[in-house]
């Protein structure tokens, strides 16, 4: 039961100019997990590990609950990782992995056997506890390595891309599994991936880092209705929002390029965009857009790809404004629309996103 605190950390390994880690102040409640998401470099394993202690910082302080740990050896802090490639002991048995970390630490056998019998049946790997590891499922090997993590009785779990060597079913077995381990035990627990599927169906809150700098933390759902900026929003749901030029125009409305005609936006956001007085982006979600025959009348734009995935279609759409933009559109499917098909576009009001053009910071949270 921990609270870990990352006050001011930077982290700047020598030789390399850019911090690969700048400035990080990010609190993980008790019992929380939190998933560091970002592209490849933007800092989210050097983060890991300076809480992990294998390596040190270069500006800052780590704190467990309010003790500052970060000069302490990392055996001293009582933090388990669970790694990708599962790093388990091959000549040992399920059991014999999964009690490795009591016998290194002379817990007594009798204690140590009931946790790992807990561990076992928590993990569903009784049947195979006298096993050797070699020779099983990817997915049964991180259950296995997610054991050993558990029976120490950590004060941190450090999940570095656990679910990168499986393939997709075993993939959305375990990322549930993780999620339900974590609540059973409540254990404090921080996550990095570059998936952001994965960070959102199994965190409580997403931290999203780029180039060493935190973006944005906040709750999936949070994150995916108010996203702070383009490259968050970019980041968060499947695929990414479309990004359109626009500008302010007038009460609840901004003018879309696109469609060269204004759209009804929210009006406090219409009002924020308002005051910014410049150029904007306009995201709208692809699940957000509705699409309807043009019916004769100029169209918005036209269909020009069409892919059909049963419950639901893909269109990309070629708007009749700037045909060198292209729009993506997800509706229920299958639908009547076809390429060539000319269309008229709509979104709802709260749908729409703003972000300043220079800054591309949601108006919202200038
Ligand atoms: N030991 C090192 N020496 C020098 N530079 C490093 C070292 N480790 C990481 N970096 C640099 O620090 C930055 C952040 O790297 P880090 O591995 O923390 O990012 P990441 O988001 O975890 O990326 P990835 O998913 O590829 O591991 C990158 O620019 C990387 O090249």
């Amino acid at each position: 039961m921990t609270v870990v605190r990352f006050e001011a950390v930077s982290k700047r390994y020598a030789g390399v100019e850019a911090p690969a880690v700048a400035d990080l102040n990010l609190v993980c409640g008790d019992g929380e997990m939190i998933a560091l998401l970002g592209p490849s470099g933007c800092g989210k394993s050097s983060t890991l590990k300076m809480a992990a202690g294998l390596e040190d910082l270069s500006a800052g302080e780590i704190f467990f609950d309010d003790e500052p740990v970060a000069r302490l050896e990392p055996g001293a802090r009582n933090v388990a990782m669970v790694f990708e490639d599962y790093s388990l002991y091959p000549r040992m048995t399920v059991r014999e992995n999964i009690a490795f970390p009591l016998a290194a630490r002379g817990v007594d056998r009798t204690t140590a056997r009931a946790r790992v019998d807990d561990a076992l049946g928590l993990l569903g790997l009784d049947d195979i506890a006298d096993r050797p590891v070699t020779g099983l499922s990817g997915g049964a090997m991180q259950r296995i390595s997610i054991g050993r993590a558990l029976v120490r009785d950590p004060r941190l779990i450090l999940f570095d891309e656990p679910l990168s060597h499986l393939d997709g079913d075993q993939r959305v077995q375990l990322r549930t599994e993780i999620k339900r381990l974590q609540k059973t035990r409540q254990v404090t627990s921080i996550l990095v991936t570059h998936d952001q599927t994965e960070a959102t169906a199994m965190a409580d809150r997403i931290a999203v880092m780029r180039h060493g700098v935190l973006q944005q933390v906040d709750t999936p759902a949070a994150m995916y209705e108010r996203p702070a900026n383009v490259f968050v929003a970019n980041f968060i749901g499947e695929p990414p929002m479309n990004m359109l030029a626009g500008r302010p125009a007038g009460a609840g409305a901004v003018h879309v390029e696109a469609f060269a005609r204004a759209v009804a936006v929210d009006p406090l956001r219409g009002a924020r965009a308002e005051r910014t007085g410049g150029a904007l982006i306009v995201g709208i979600r692809p699940e957000h857009l509705d699409i309807a025959p043009s019916d004769g009348g100029p169209a918005d734009a036209v269909v020009s790809y069409r892919e059909c995935r049963g419950d639901a279609d893909s269109l990309i759409l070629t708007p009749r404004a700037t045909p060198e933009v292209q729009i993506l559109v997800e509706i229920p499917g299958p639908s009547a629309f076809r390429p060539g098909d000319p269309v008229m576009v709509s979104v709802a009001p709260e749908r729409v996103h703003l972000f300043d053009q220079v800054t591309e910071r949601n108006v919202e949270v200038l």
